[in-house]
C-alpha cells in the first residue's frame, strides 16, 4: 500500500477550496505504487457534476527542485496529443501546493486498467505509445539527467553492499560483474532524447487493446531513446517473477515502437546491452529497497530477484530474441 502520508479528509477539503473542482465527496487511498502517496478524490460542482482526480504526495525519490521538469514535459506531450494527465493549476496558478507537510499536485485523472499480464497486441500499442511519446518529446527543451544511469548503479551497489548476500547469496559479486561488463560496453552514440524510463504495465491504462493513458514520468529524464524500449521490453515480456520469457509480447512491443518512431541499426545490436543495463537498474533499486525498507512501512517490497533472472536471460539470449525477429 503506497500511502506513506496519511491526510485527513478535513485537510483534503480545504485543499480543494483552493481549486475551481467543486468539493470533495470521497477520497481513497490508492494501493498500487511504491515511491509516492496517491489519493483517488471525487469532486461535485454546484451544477451537480462530479469529477475525478489524483492527489500525489512526493515521498522517497522525488526531488521537489525536479517537479516543474515533470509539469512542463507533460504539458508538452498533452500539447502533441500524447494520451498523459495533466497537473491541474490552482486559481492562483499554482501546481505546486504543500500538503501535510509533503509538495502535493492536484492531477487529472486517466480512465483505463493497468493489466498484470499484457497481450502482444496491447504490447503493440504500448510500443506505438513510446515511439510517439519520444517523436513528441524532440522539440521539448527541457532536459534532466538520470541520476539512476551508470554512475547512478555503481552508487547503489555500493549503498547495498554486503547486504546483497543477505537477499541471495552470491548477488552482490553477480552485480560486480555485470556493473564491470557494462563499464565496458555501454553504448555512447545513440540517439538521445527524452523517456519515461519506468514504463511498467501498471504505468499503462488501457482500454481494451488500446493505450488510454501513460503516467507517473517522475523518472522521466534525458537518456538513450532504445534504452527506455529495453525498460519497457524488460517489464512487459516476462512473467512478474522474470522466469518465463514472452517473445509474442516482446516482438509487438518492438514492432510498435519500431513502427512509430524507428529503430536504427546500431540501437538493434545494442538492444541485448540495453536490456541487461535496464534488468540491473530495477534489481539495483528493488534490492535497495529490500534492505532499506522498514518492516512496518506500508508498501510491498517489490523483488529484485525477479530482476536477476530476467539479467540472467538476457545475458545470454541471442539478439534476435530478445527483438522477436
Ligand atoms: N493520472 C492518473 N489517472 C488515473 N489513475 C492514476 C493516475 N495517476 C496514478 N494513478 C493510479 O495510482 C497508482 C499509483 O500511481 P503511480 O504514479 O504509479 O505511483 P508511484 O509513483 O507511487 O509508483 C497507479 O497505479 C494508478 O492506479
Ligand atoms: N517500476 C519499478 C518501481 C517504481 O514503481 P512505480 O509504481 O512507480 O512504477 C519496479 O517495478 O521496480
Amino acid at each position: 500500500m503506497a500511502v506513506y502520508t496519511q491526510v485527513s479528509a478535513e485537510e483534503m477539503a480545504a485543499f480543494l477550496t483552493r481549486y475551481d473542482t467543486g468539493s470533495l465527496i470521497s477520497a481513497k487511498g490508492i494501493a498500487e505504487g511504491v515511491e509516492n502517496s496517491n489519493y483517488l478524490l471525487e469532486t461535485q460542482r454546484e451544477d451537480g457534476s462530479r469529477e475525478r482526480f489524483i492527489l500525489t504526495l512526493y515521498e522517497k525519490r522525488v526531488n521537489e527542485a525536479d517537479l516543474p521538469f515533470f509539469m512542463d514535459l507533460l504539458d508538452h506531450l498533452g500539447a502533441r496529443g500524447c494520451k498523459v494527465p495533466r497537473f491541474i493549476s490552482d486559481r492562483q496558478g499554482a501546481k505546486l501546493q504543500q500538503l501535510a507537510g509533503r509538495p502535493a499536485c492536484l492531477i487529472e485523472y486517466l480512465s483505463g486498467i493497468s493489466v498484470t499480464e499484457p497481450t502482444a497486441p496491447q504490447a503493440a500499442s504500448t510500443g506505438r505509445a513510446l515511439g510517439e511519446l519520444h517523436i513528441a518529446a524532440r522539440d521539448f527543451s527541457g532536459t534532466r539527467r538520470n541520476s539512476l544511469d551508470l554512475a547512478g548503479w555503481h552508487d547503489l551497489a555500493t549503498a547495498c553492499g554486503k547486504d546483497f548476500d543477505g537477499i541471495q547469496p552470491g548477488l552482490g559479486r553477480r552485480v560486480a560483474e555485470e556493473l564491470t561488463f557494462l563499464d565496458a560496453h555501454w553504448p555512447q552514440h545513440l540517439e538521445r532524447g527524452v523517456i519515461h524510463a519506468d514504463l511498467f504495465p501498471d504505468n499503462v491504462l488501457m482500454r481494451g487493446d488500446e493505450v488510454g493513458g501513460l503516467i507517473d514520468f517522475y523518472f522521466s529524464c534525458t537518456d538513450i531513446l532504445a534504452y527506455d524500449l529495453a525498460i519497457t521490453h524488460g517489464a512487459w515480456s516476462f512473467s512478474s517473477d522474470g522466469s518465463e520469457y514472452r517473445p509474442d509480447v516482446a516482438a509487438a512491443l518492438v514492432r510498435g515502437y519500431a513502427d512509430a518512431h524507428g529503430l536504427s541499426a546500431a540501437e538493434r545490436a545494442a538492444f541485448p546491452i540495453l536490456c541487461r543495463g535496464a534488468a540491473l537498474r530495477f534489481l539495483l533499486t528493488r534490492a535497495y529497497d529490500w534492505i532499506n525498507t522498514p518492516p512496518d512501512a506500508m508498501v510491498t517490497r517489490k523483488d529484485p530477484l525477479a530482476y536477476l533472472r530476467r539479467l540472467d536471460f538476457c545475458a545470454q539470449a541471442a539478439p534476435e530474441a530478445l527483438l522477436g525477429l
